[in-house]
């Protein structure tokens, strides 16, 4: 399985003057937590890791230090999510007909997750890693903020990635949303648009988003009792 991890965000509401994927957590940059579940991947045999290249210097230390076994490609990102993602998948080498896309941010995704994900693949030409929402949901007006409507929860779920796909239904996708002017913030939401099918794999409630300090928190909170709790005693 071909794996894409988009990687060249700013983390922004990180709050970092830097790619928030080169932040510390736990002794490894954020980055290396990623690269390592991708490693212990049983169907995960190549990655290409989607960067600005002003951190390749950086990528090529942290993929040295994990001791990848794996074929590993650094591909110019975007100046957007889904243009990083577009770069990716014409840098697939051109027997990959499945892709797996996972954010470099969600660097807890456990290898059971990606292997989950893998296999969900060869059934299908697209699907998503998503848990069932917890909160009651409101629809809000932008300006006003009083409330339009409540959706009922049983139908509401988060999407995570990793996100897989058919490499040449996910291709055209890109290129119609490129010529539609669709701005999307995951890939399924440009095959949903296109009307095509995207079930959802079971995810994780850690594999959370490092997205704000508060998660990067919560990710060395998990991180510590996952290891603590794989030590034999
Ligand atoms: N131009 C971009 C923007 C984001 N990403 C990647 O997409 C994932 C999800 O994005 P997000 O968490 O929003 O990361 P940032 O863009 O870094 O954060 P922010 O929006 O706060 O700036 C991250 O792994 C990020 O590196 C990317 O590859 N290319
Ligand atoms: C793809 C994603 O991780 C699914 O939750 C998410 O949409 C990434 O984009 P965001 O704009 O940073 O939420």
């Amino acid at each position: 399985m071909y794996l894409l991890i988009p990687a060249a965000g700013m983390g922004r509401r990180m709050g970092s003057d830097r790619n928030k994927l080169l932040l510390t957590l736990l002794e490894k940059p954020l980055l290396a937590w990623t690269l390592l579940a991708a490693e212990a991947s049983r169907h995960i045999q190549w990655i290409g890791i989607v960067g600005q290249p002003e951190d390749w210097p950086d990528f090529k230390e942290i993929i040295a230090s994990v001791s990848l076994t794996k074929p590993v490609e650094l591909i110019q990102g975007g100046s957007t999510r889904q243009e990083s993602v577009y770069n990716g998948l014409q840098a697939l080498p051109p027997e990959a007909d499945r892709v797996l896309i996972h954010d470099g941010a969600r660097c807890l995704a456990t290898p059971e997750l990606l292997d989950r994900c893998a296999e969900a693949l060869l059934e299908c030409s697209g699907l998503i890693a998503a848990i069932p929402v917890k909160d009651t949901i409101k629809v809000v007006e932008p300006q006003t903020h009083w409330i339009n409507s409540t959706p009922e929860r049983q139908f509401l779920w988060a999407a995570q990635t990793p996100q897989g796909f058919d490499v040449a239904q996910l291709k055209q996708c890109h290129e119609t949303g490129r010529s539609q002017g669709w701005e999307v913030t995951d890939d399924a939401a440009l095959f949903e648009k296109c009307n095509l099918p995207v079930r959802i794999v079971p995810g994780e409630e850690t594999n959370l988003k490092v997205t704000t300090p508060v998660d990067l928190a919560i990710a060395e909170f998990i991180l510590r009792q996952r290891l603590s709790s794989s030590i034999p005693t």
